[in-house]
């Protein structure tokens, strides 16, 4: 029996499009302008500081804005631009420049499952403080009191075993009684491995993908955990 719900964010909560036509634009606009105002912030070195080691060279702060661009261009998945795109999203939330896009299947669900008992967790490659935001600030209001806890690559990347151990290590739950959600076969073979149940999200949007032996869900209403 299902006693928590995992789910990734973008292609399953919310649509691909969001993430790569507002987000990640949105964030690469405000990049170079926000290491120049911010760069010496502590929160901000540090993160600056961490990409300049993952570029793997010395680089001043315009080589390294540059390095930066490349990578959102290129959709990386690495933890400190991660970590700088959820500090820039931030002004752009606050100032109603976008809201968080969820389908609108996904607050109905989350409030359903929330009263069965269920508890969910949110497993993105987006840092937790983004991933607040962006369920802080949807067009169905604050979804983030529905949630029990979040997850980033700090737990390892989507698309390894052992962060998916780790996940059910944290949660106190066997596998066997966890759902994971995602439109990606990579991360669902991951999670399926350690023994969790999984259900593969096919929202049309973006390329077809082959679900291999996970269960598909075109909404969270085809979800039954
Ligand atoms: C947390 S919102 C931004 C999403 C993001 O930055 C991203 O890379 C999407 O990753 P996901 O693991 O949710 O597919
Ligand atoms: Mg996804």
């Amino acid at each position: 029996m299902v006693q928590a719900i995992v789910t990734d964010i973008e292609g399953t909560t919310s649509s691909l499009s969001f993430v790569k036509e507002v987000l990640f634009p949105y964030s690469a606009r405000q990049l170079p302008g926000f290491v120049r105002v911010h760069g010496q912030q502590p929160e901000v070195r540090r993160l600056l500081d961490e990409a300049r080691q993952v570029a793997g060279g010395a680089l001043d702060d315009e080589q390294l804005v540059a390095t930066l661009l490349r990578w959102i261009e290129e959709d990386r998945k690495l933890g400190p631009l991660k970590g700088l795109q959820g500090l820039l999203w931030e002004a752009g939330y606050r100032q109603g420049d976008f809201q968080g896009h969820v389908y609108e299947d996904v607050p109905r669900r989350l409030r359903e499952w929330r009263e069965r008992g269920l508890r969910l967790y949110v497993y993105s490659s987006g840092s937790v403080y983004a991933q607040k935001l962006l369920f802080g600030h949807t067009r169905f209001g604050d979804l983030t009191p529905l949630f029990s806890g979040y997850f980033d690559t700090g737990v390892g990347g989507k698309r390894e075993t052992a962060s998916y151990a780790a996940i059910v290590r944290e949660l106190g739950l066997p596998a066997a009684q966890v759902l994971f959600l995602s439109d990606v076969r990579e991360e669902l073979d991951a999670a399926a491995a350690v023994g969790l149940r999984t259900g593969c999200l096919t929202r049309g949007e973006g390329p077809t993908v082959d679900p291999g032996p996970h269960p598909v869900a075109q909404s969270f209403d085809d979800v039954q955990p």
